[in-house]
């Protein structure tokens, strides 16, 4: 298993369009950011991802390598001559101090929220709120993830919508915007590997 190993399929989407995709991969400790057990956090060769890759996506060109330091994990790819960046910081207290760390440049904002864990919406409201509040990312997409629809007690999409306030969002067709930033939500299970793709989609045509 390799970290962010879901978002695979959809990178390589993505990477046909654009190039340096800086994303970041946000939301409470729990919500299936890594989607695997934390416990293999251990630095892997490079090898390991480049094996990986290419049998998966036939990517045969350099800079295939993850780094891991602390609770962040970052792991570059390339797909051709285009590269990507992805982040995914750790979403306990202490990490999400470090996440504005990261802002400067960054593409799009992917928020996780455990749609089963009812018990945190306000929790996740209240980091997400706080990331749209800020000044440096008024212009930067988010992509809102309800993951684990498949957990007993997941909520809706209409249900998530009250919980985290967002009533107003872009659309989720093509929709042309005129210095607004995009936002929406999109229900999924990474486990289940269904819904994201959809998601990624939307925001890719913001990137
Ligand atoms: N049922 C279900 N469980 C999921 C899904 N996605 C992730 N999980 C589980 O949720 C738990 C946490 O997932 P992680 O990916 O480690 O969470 P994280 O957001 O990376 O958490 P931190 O690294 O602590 O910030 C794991 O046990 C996952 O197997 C999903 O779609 N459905
Ligand atoms: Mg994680």
């Amino acid at each position: 298993m390799f970290i962010l190993n879901w978002f695979w399929d959809v990178l390589a989407q993505l990477g046909l369009m654009h190039k340096n995709a800086k994303i970041l991969f946000l939301g409470l400790d729990n919500a299936g950011k890594t989607a695997h057990p934390v416990a293999y956090a251990e630095e892997r060769p490079a090898r390991d991802l480049a094996a990986h890759s290419a049998s998966k996506y036939a990517v045969t060109s350099n800079a295939h390598y993850f780094l891991l330091t602390g609770t962040i994990a970052s792991e570059e790819l390339a797909i051709g001559n285009i590269k990507f960046t992805t982040h995914d910081l750790g979403g306990h207290q202490q990490a999400r101090r470090l996440w504005r760390d990261y802002f400067p440049e960054v593409d799009a904002i992917i928020f996780l929220v455990d749609s089963a864990d009812f018990e945190r919406f306000a929790e996740s409201k209240a980091e997400l709120d706080a990331l749209l509040a800020i000044e440096q990312l008024n212009r930067v997409p988010f992509l809102i993830l309800g993951n684990k629809i498949d957990a007993p007690g997941a909520v809706s999409e209409e249900e998530l919508r009250h919980h985290l306030g967002l009533y107003q969002t872009t659309g989720k067709g093509k929709i042309p915007l005129n210095d607004i930033r995009p936002i929406e939500i999109f229900m999924c299970s990474v486990v289940q590997r269904q819904g994201y793709g959809e998601g990624f989609r939307w925001v890719s045509q913001y990137i």
